[in-house]
C-alpha cells in the first residue's frame, strides 16, 4: 500500500496564512509551548526524585531587541534533542506533547496546553526567520533548528549552556499595513501577555525599562530597567472561595472588566464529572452605558487550562441573563487547530446549561434574601429579564417568570407574582393589571375603580415591554391575567350582568347613534361595568391593547396598528343623564359630546390627540355658552 505524503510546503504555507485570524496569538503559542516544556521537567522532577531542580527557578523570558528586529523567547523546561528537535518541529501536526499527554493519562493534575502540533508554526505569521536553540534536559548536547518558512529547515549542533529552548523570532519587514515592530514594543507586549497568557503557571518575565526620582534630587529623573513578572499566574477562580476575600473578587473584576463599581454579586462555581469547570461570574452594580444598545455584546471569557481562548463567548450565555460578566475555565473543551473556535459545542451546551441554573438560583436567593438588592438589581436589569419572558415565544417564561416583579396598586412597591396570589381574596379570579406611562398615572386611570373598589390588587405595568411579558405568561399559578381594560373583568354577579344587559338594550339607539356620530373611531360605545365615579374611559376589543398599539407604533417600521378601541360611558354620572337628554332633543350636539368624550377618553390614556386645537374650540364653545 502507499502512503500518503503531506505536502509539507503547502501545508506549512496554509498554516501560516489561514488557520488563526490574529496573528498576535503567535505569541501565545509560543508562550503555552514553553509552560508546557516547564510542566513536563516538572513532572519529572516529581517522579525521577530529586534532579537538582527548584518549582521557584523555572521561568520564561522575553527579549524583544529593536535594533536587531529579533524576539526571543526563551524557557528552561525539558528542552529537545536533536532527534526531538526533527520530530516536533521537522513534522507539521506531530504533537510530542499529546504523547507525553497520553503517556501521562493517568496521572492527576496534568494540564499540558499543547495538542495539535501546529502552534509553533504561527511564529512565521510574524518571523521571516526562526532560530530555536535547545538542550535537552540531561543532555550534553545542544542542537540548532531554523527555518524560513517554507523552503524548509536545517539543524546543526551549537553551543547552549543550560537545559531549555530559546526561540528567536526575525521579525518580516514592515509594509504599509502590516507593522510587524509592534511586537518589541514592552507596551504590546505586556498587553499580549496579560490578555492571553496571564495565568500561565510559571512567571513570565520581561526587563522593563522604568523612570524614577533620582537619590537627593526633588525633580531629577533616572531611567533603570526592572525584570518584572508581566502574569498574574495563578488565576483567582482557581483558588479556594473561603481562602478569596470579598475585595480580592472585587478588585479582580473592577481591573478585569473595567467597571470603577463593585458587583452587586459574586458567583464563584467549580464543577466536575461530565463537565469539569471552574466559573467566576459577576453581576454588576450597574447596568453599562450601552446595555440595551446593539453594540452591546454579552459573553464570558472562555479560558482552557488558563490560556485564553475566547474573549466574549455568546454561548454560554443565555439572552436574558446576558449582562452577566465573568469567565469559565475548563480543560473539557473541544477545541479547534486554531483555539479560536470550539469543535463540537456539546460540552460547552452542558456547562451553559449549570451555569443558567446556578445564576437562576443565585437571583432567587438574593430575591428572598435580600430584598432590597434584588430591587436595585431589578431596576437595572429587569427589563431584560421581561424581554425574556417575551422572547423565543415564550420558551424560557418558567425560568424566569419567578424573577419578576412589577408595581403593586395594595402594596405601593414592587412585589412578585407569587406574593400577588398569595395575598389573592377569596372569589378573586383573576390577577389584574393596568398599564399607563408611570405608576401615578395608572394609578388614576378610571378603569381601575372597581377593580379597587373590591379591594383586589392590580400590577401596574409601565414598560413598553410588560404587556406582552404578561400576554405571553397568559397564567401564573393557574390564574389567568387579566387587564383592566378588559370588557369582562369578572367582577358582577348574575344579577348585575342582566341589569347591565337590560340598560344597554334600552340605550342601543342613542350608543349606536355615538358611535356613528364617531366616524369609525370606535367600534363601539357601550355602557360600563368598571367605572364608578369617572364618566367616561376607553377599551379595546380584540389582541392589541392601547399600550401596545402605542408601543408597537413607537417602533421604526411604516406598518401602524390600530387597537379596537371601545368608548365605555358611565351610566351612573350625571353626563349620562345629559346625552339622554341630548338624543331626544339635540342630536347634533350629542355629536358634539361624543367626540368630546371620546377625546377625554384618549387623554386619560395617554394617547396624543389628531386636533387638539378643535378640542379647545369645542370646550370654549362650551364655557361660553349661555
Ligand atoms: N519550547 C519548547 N520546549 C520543548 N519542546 C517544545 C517547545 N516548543 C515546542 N516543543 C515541541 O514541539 C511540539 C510541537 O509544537 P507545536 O506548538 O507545533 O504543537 P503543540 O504545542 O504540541 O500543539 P498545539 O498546536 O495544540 O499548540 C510540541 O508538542 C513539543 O513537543
Amino acid at each position: 500500500m502507499k502512503q500518503f505524503k503531506a505536502e509539507s510546503k503547502r501545508l506549512l504555507d496554509l498554516m501560516i496564512n489561514s488557520i488563526y485570524t490574529h496573528r498576535e496569538i503567535f505569541l501565545r503559542e509560543l508562550i503555552s509551548n514553553a509552560s508546557d516544556a516547564i510542566d513536563k521537567l516538572y513532572y519529572r522532577t516529581l517522579s525521577d526524585g530529586d534532579t537538582g531542580l527548584n518549582r521557584d527557578d523555572f521561568c520564561i523570558n522575553i527579549l524583544p531587541d529593536k535594533e536587531n528586529r529579533t524576539l526571543t523567547i526563551s524557557d528552561n523546561g525539558c528542552g529537545m534533542t536533536k532527534e526531538e528537535l526533527e520530530n516536533n518541529l521537522g513534522t507539521i501536526a506531530k504533537s510530542g506533547s499529546l504523547n507525553f499527554k497520553k503517556e501521562n493519562e493517568q496521572k492527576e493534575d496534568i494540564e499540558i496546553i499543547g495538542q495539535f502540533g501546529v502552534g509553533f508554526y504561527s511564529a512565521f505569521m510574524v518571523s521571516e526567520k526562526v532560530t530555536v536553540l535547545s538542550k535537552a534536559f540531561g543532555s550534553e548536547e545542544a542542537s540548532k533548528w531554523e527555518s524560513t518558512g517554507t523552503a524548509g529547515y536545517t539543524i546543526e549542533p551549537c553551543e547552549k549552556e543550560s537545559h531549555g529552548t530559546t526561540i528567536i523570532l526575525k521579525l518580516k519587514p514592515d509594509t504599509e499595513d502590516n507593522h510587524y515592530d509592534e511586537f518589541l514594543e514592552t507596551y504590546t507586549l505586556q498587553n499580549l501577555v496579560k490578555k492571553y497568557s496571564d495565568y500561565i503557571r510559571y512567571p513570565i518575565k520581561m526587563d522593563v525599562e522604568k523612570s524614577r526620582l533620582k537619590g537627593g534630587t526633588k525633580d531629577e529623573y533616572e531611567t533603570y530597567t526592572e525584570n518584572e513578572t508581566l502574569n498574574s499566574m495563578v488565576p483567582i477562580w482557581r483558588k479556594n472561595k473561603n481562602e478569596i476575600k470579598e475585595e480580592e473578587y472585587n478588585e479582580f473584576y473592577k481591573n478585569k472588566f473595567m467597571d470603577y463599581t463593585d458587583p452587586a454579586k459574586v458567583i464563584h462555581s467549580s464543577t466536575e464529572g461530565t463537565a469539569t469547570y471552574n466559573a467566576l461570574l459577576f453581576i454588576p452594580a450597574r447596568a453599562p452605558m450601552n446595555f440595551y444598545t446593539k453594540d452591546y455584546e454579552k459573553g464570558l471569557q472562555l479560558y482552557s487550562n488558563g490560556v485564553l481562548i475566547m474573549d466574549k463567548c455568546a454561548d454560554l450565555l443565555p439572552d436574558y441573563f446576558s449582562f452577566i460578566r465573568g469567565l469559565v475555565d475548563s480543560q473539557d473543551l473541544s477545541l479547534n487547530i486554531s483555539r479560536e473556535m470550539l469543535q463540537h459545542d456539546r460540552q460547552l451546551k452542558i456547562i451553559a446549561g449549570r451555569l443558567e441554573k446556578k445564576i437562576k438560583s443565585e437571583l432567587e436567593s438574593m430575591l428572598s434574601n435580600e430584598r432590597e438588592k434584588y430591587e436595585e438589581f431589578f431596576k437595572n436589569f429587569g427589563l431584560q429579564l421581561k424581554y425574556g419572558v417575551y422572547q423565543d415565544f415564550g420558551a424560557h417564561k418558567d425560568v424566569l417568570q419567578d424573577l419578576l416583579l412589577f408595581y403593586s396598586s395594595g402594596e405601593k412597591k414592587l412585589v412578585t407574582l407569587k406574593e400577588y396570589v398569595s395575598r389573592m381574596k377569596e372569589g378573586q379570579k383573576f390577577i389584574y393589571y393596568a398599564c399607563g406611562e408611570n405608576v401615578d398615572r395608572v394609578d388614576k386611570l378610571p378603569q381601575t375603580e372597581a377593580v379597587k373598589e373590591k379591594g383586589y390588587e392590580i400590577l401596574y405595568l409601565t414598560d413598553g415591554v410588560d404587556e406582552f411579558s404578561i400576554r405571553m405568561l397568559m397564567k401564573y399559578d393557574d390564574k389567568e391575567f387579566k387587564s383592566v381594560s378588559a370588557d369582562d373583568l369578572g367582577l358582577e354577579t348574575e344579577e348585575e350582568k342582566q341589569a347591565a344587559a337590560k340598560q344597554v338594550e334600552e340605550n342601543k339607539d342613542m350608543l349606536n347613534f355615538m358611535k356613528d356620530a364617531l366616524k369609525g373611531k370606535v367600534k363601539q360605545v357601550i355602557l360600563s361595568q368598571k367605572l364608578k365615579t369617572h364618566p367616561v374611559c376607553l377599551s379595546t376589543d380584540g389582541a392589541i391593547s392601547i399600550e401596545m398599539e402605542k408601543v408597537l407604533n413607537s417602533m421604526p417600521t411604516d406598518e401602524k396598528v390600530t387597537a379596537q378601541r371601545v368608548l365605555e360611558i358611565n351610566a351612573n354620572h350625571p353626563i349620562f343623564k345629559k346625552l339622554c337628554s341630548l338624543y331626544e332633543n339635540d342630536q347634533d350636539q350629542l355629536k358634539a359630546y361624543a367626540s368630546l368624550l371620546y377625546t377625554q377618553a384618549l387623554l386619560i390614556e395617554g394617547v396624543t390627540i389628531d386636533d387638539p386645537v378643535e378640542f379647545s374650540n369645542q370646550i370654549c364653545g362650551l364655557m361660553t355658552k349661555e
